[in-house]
């Protein structure tokens, strides 16, 4: 090479450095940046290798085989399935295993379940139940091994109650059954209970150390003559005992604490059925089921009663509901703009589905909790099945018709609507139509779905705090379908092969309409109880409101209420209002009555609209505002009554459901009932093995002929509807003491004819009216009232916005 160019080459490297120093410098930043993000992601790969997806096939040692010994243990690392380099960073630990509670792949494959059975005993009733027990749970089954028994004052807690017992043969995992009466006083019970808490908050050993078990599972004894509630002490050891297993091991709840009265009928019964609960669930680990479908056991380990999980979907008309961190409020997020298939007449030759699997629709709805079926249903568990579970109330269905919210399940075949109604939280996600222009599902491969979606989404919930076992064996047998979670199920061309599916199983069905389908409707076949939505009285408010596609939907309307009129003779129909403040409240009462004359339903259900949290449906002008006081729904109900009753219209108020806000309004000639002893009482109550009986008849029948039993007396006017049975919670789980004011208007068992609605008012205002006044004027004065509390309500709540539903 020429050595005169070679010492010219500083030079030109200068110069070109003058020339591009900027790009040179960018170019490098660049570069280097790339480089960082390279490294940064093979990080994360590695990272991620170390937890295999669930399901993931892994190599590593059962957790159980790998248990440290007490003498290893001294100053041993944990070393189970992490990587050199994290062992280096794990902290010198004592004894235990690491709590790989968010990894399910991390757990051993269980092969066969050792179970024990742990018990206490003073008097020895509980010793003996604890013998019966373990006698019948020997099973011919080779994966369950014959149970262990024992005294929980005869054992060393280390050698249970730290880590897990060791087992000599590996893919075996420890199920721990623990049968305990409760005891006031001092006893080797109150130990064991200190054990447990000693154990959770020494720093020395991991918070859940029995996270290795297969599971667990706690029956309390208790004395309900001397001890009637958990409040006043109904088992409470059980119960602290349950929470303690369910903190150590990690939620590994794998059945509800049940619960037994020893001086009661059933402890008998109930012990079978915890039994037989529990030992399904040993039987599905041991076949590498896992404790739930997939989940590691659903009990919170906190523990806390704090409901951010509720799910507000129950069904009904909600404004809004937002969620933490989570998709939920999908307004927030911008989710897809509905398409609004009336438009897109040419794309629709060949039809396509409604909710593909790789739709944003599909992932929104799983992400909400929903369950899809096919390409166009869904099912969902409804946040008063949850309560209900919990025996924290049922929906207002339950005080009004009997229907017990944990034997509910809440479905729809038609994902899509023909209306975006502005209180409808749903609006923004779901297909829209004003056809059925999809692929249809055949209604069996439907009804299987959302049994088995609905049963999977219940045994998750067994691990939840506070799920009565009971109740949860009960809810493994649906009993009833409302068919209204979301979109319009009569939309779906088979809806009444798919009743008919229902009721051969003896589940019964609620079916809410919008009342935009009148042949649909007018060829509706049997079910329970036929709902209608009304949630405007005339045409502007109807369109501003449902905001309908069909251009035609005043019409669709009419015509459906005078199909509903002709349907009174064949089916139990109900009116649904839902009020919303400021949209159709306000001077529609005689409208409404309009409608109601029109139709004659059986019953009108009127009922506040739900406003959980920050709104999202502020774009429609809705917000907290348009939540109805109780008083205004009530004062509502009193102004359409009066309305109604001058119009020779005998309507009556048959139940109330205060907690949720709900009212029902009843024919008086066919749901007031002349009793033999003369005494005329309320029976909205649904004779449900009457209504079968009828359908497996095969003829004709009306809805006088599944009349129930009369309506309790907790759940009549003035009453508030909530079942005392169940205990009522607020938000937090804590009890609550404010039961609403129990205003006696109308005795259960008097002739209510003798009192006038506007005598009824004053009642309910406790203002009663030196001279007789107009209902308007009463009702004026109740305005003012409620408008007074509602400011300072709102003053109040102005940072945490959340109305009890
Ligand atoms: C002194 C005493 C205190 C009790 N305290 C409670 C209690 O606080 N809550 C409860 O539900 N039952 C209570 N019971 C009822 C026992 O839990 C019940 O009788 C149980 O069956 C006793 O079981 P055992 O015979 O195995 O000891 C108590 C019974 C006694 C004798
Ligand atoms: S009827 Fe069923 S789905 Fe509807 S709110 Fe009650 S429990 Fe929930």
């Amino acid at each position: 090479m020429d050595t005169s160019r070679l010492l010219e080459l500083p030079d030109e490297l200068l110069l070109i450095w003058h020339a591009h120093r900027t790009e040179i410098l960018l170019s490098t930043g660049v570069l280097l940046a790339i480089v960082r993000l390279l490294v940064h992601w093979r990080g994360r790969k590695a990272k991620i290798a170390l937890t295999p997806p669930i399901g993931t096939p892994t190599d590593e040692k059962p957790r159980f085989e790998t248990e440290i010994t007490p003498e290893k243990a001294v100053v041993q690392d944990v070393s189970i399935g992490e990587s050199p380099l994290q062992k280096r960073r794990t902290p010198r630990r004592v004894k235990g295993t690491r709590n790989l509670r968010k990894s399910e792949a991390e757990m051993p494959v269980v092969e066969r379940i050792q179970p024990y059975v742990f018990y206490f005993s003073l008097g020895g009733s509980t010793r003996a139940q604890a013998e019966k027990l373990t006698a019948s749970s020997v099973d011919e089954n080779e994966a369950m091994l014959p149970p262990h028994l024992l005294d929980l004052t005869e054992i060393d807690y280390e050698d249970y109650f730290i880590s897990p017992p060791k087992q000599p043969a590996s893919g075996t995992a420890s199920f721990y059954s623990i049968l305990i009466p409760s005891y006031n006083i001092d006893t080797e019970l109150s130990n064991f209970l200190s054990h447990l808490e000693e154990t959770h908050h020494d720093f020395r050993i991991d918070t859940a150390p029995l996270s290795g078990l297969a599971g667990y599972s706690v029956f309390g004894f208790g004395d309900q003559q001397e001890w009637p509630t958990e409040q006043e002490g109904y088992c409470t050891q059980a119960i602290e005992v349950d929470r303690w297993m369910a903190r150590l091991t990690g939620r590994k709840r794998a059945f509800p604490l049940g619960m037994g009265d020893v001086k009661g009928d059933e402890l008998e019964h109930r012990l079978e059925d915890w039994r037989r609960g529990v030992h399904n669930i040993m039987v599905d680990v041991s076949q590498g089921k896992g404790l739930g479908d997939g989940i590691s056991g659903s009990g919170d380990a906190v523990e806390s009663d704090d409901e951010d999980d509720v799910d507000y979907d129950d069904g009904e008309t909600v404004i809004s509901k937002p969620r933490k961190g989570t998709t939920g409020d999908l307004e927030d997020l911008k989710a897809p703009i509905p398409v609004d298939f009336t438009t897109t007449s040419k794309t629709t030759s060949t039809p396509k589905e409604m909710v593909p699997k790789t739709s944003p629709t599909y992932t929104n709805l799983t992400k909400q909790g929903y369950t899809i079926v096919g390409s166009h249903s869904g099912v969902k568990i409804c946040r008063w099945t949850k309560s209900a579970l919990r025996g924290r109330g049922s929906c207002y269905k339950f005080s009004f018709y009997g229907i017990a919210s944990h034997l509910c399940m809440e479905a729809t075949p038609s994902l899509s609507c023909s209306n975006k109604c502005v209180f409808c939280w749903r609006h923004g996600t779901n297909p829209v139509g004003t056809t059925w222009r999809w692929t249809v599902d055949p209604p069996d491969m439907i009804f299987q779905g959302m049994k088995q979606g609905h049963y999977q989404k219940i045994k998750i919930l067994r691990g939840v705090p506070g799920v009565r076992s009971e109740r949860f064996s009960e809810a493994m047998r649906i009993r009833h379908c409302a068919l209204s979670l979301v979109g319009e199920p009569i939309f779906y061309p088979h809806i009444n092969e798919l009743l008919a599916m229902l009721h051969r199983e003896h589940i019964s069905s609620f079916l809410v309409c919008n009342a935009q389908h009148p042949d649909q409707l007018a060829a509706l076949g049997p079910v329970t109880q036929l709902y209608v939505s009304i949630d405007a009285s005339n045409k502007d408010s109807l369109r501003r409101i449902d905001r309908p596609l069909h251009r035609d939907f005043w019409e669709r309307f009419i015509r459906c209420m005078n199909i509903l009129r002709e349907k009174r003779f064949t089916h139990r129909t109900v009116f649904r209002l839902t009020l919303v403040k400021g949209f159709n409240i306000e001077e529609e009462a005689a409208g409404y009555a309009d409608l109601v004359e029109r139709a004659l339903p059986a019953f009108v259900e009127v009922k506040g609209v739900t406003y959980c949290g920050t709104s999202t449906a502020a774009g429609a002008g809705l917000s907290m505002q348009n939540v109805p006081f109780y008083e205004e729904v009530k004062a509502f109900v009193l102004a359409l009554e009066a309305e109604l009753n001058r119009r020779g219209l005998d309507y009556g108020i048959g139940a109330e459901h205060a907690h949720s806000c709900c009212i029902l309004l009843a024919d008086r000639n066919r749901f007031y009932v002349k009793g033999e002893d003369g005494i005329s009482r309320w029976h909205t109550i649904i004779d449900y093995q009457k209504f079968f009986q009828c359908v497996e008849y095969g003829k004709p029948f009306s809805p006088e002929d599944y009349v129930g039993r009369p309506t309790p007396e907790w759940a009549l006017w003035g009453n508030g509807g909530f079942d005392p049975r169940d205990e009522r919670v607020d938000r937090k789980g804590k009890p609550k003491n404010d039961a609403p004011p129990k205003p006696k208007i109308v005795p259960a068992v008097t002739d209510i004819d003798e009192i006038t609605p506007v005598e009824a008012a004053a009642e309910v205002v406790k203002e009663t009216p030196k001279e007789p006044v107009g209902t308007d004027q009463l009702l004026g004065r109740q305005y003012q009232r409620t408008l007074q509390m509602r400011k300072q309500l709102i003053e109040r709540n102005r940072t945490s916005r959340v109305v009890e539903i």
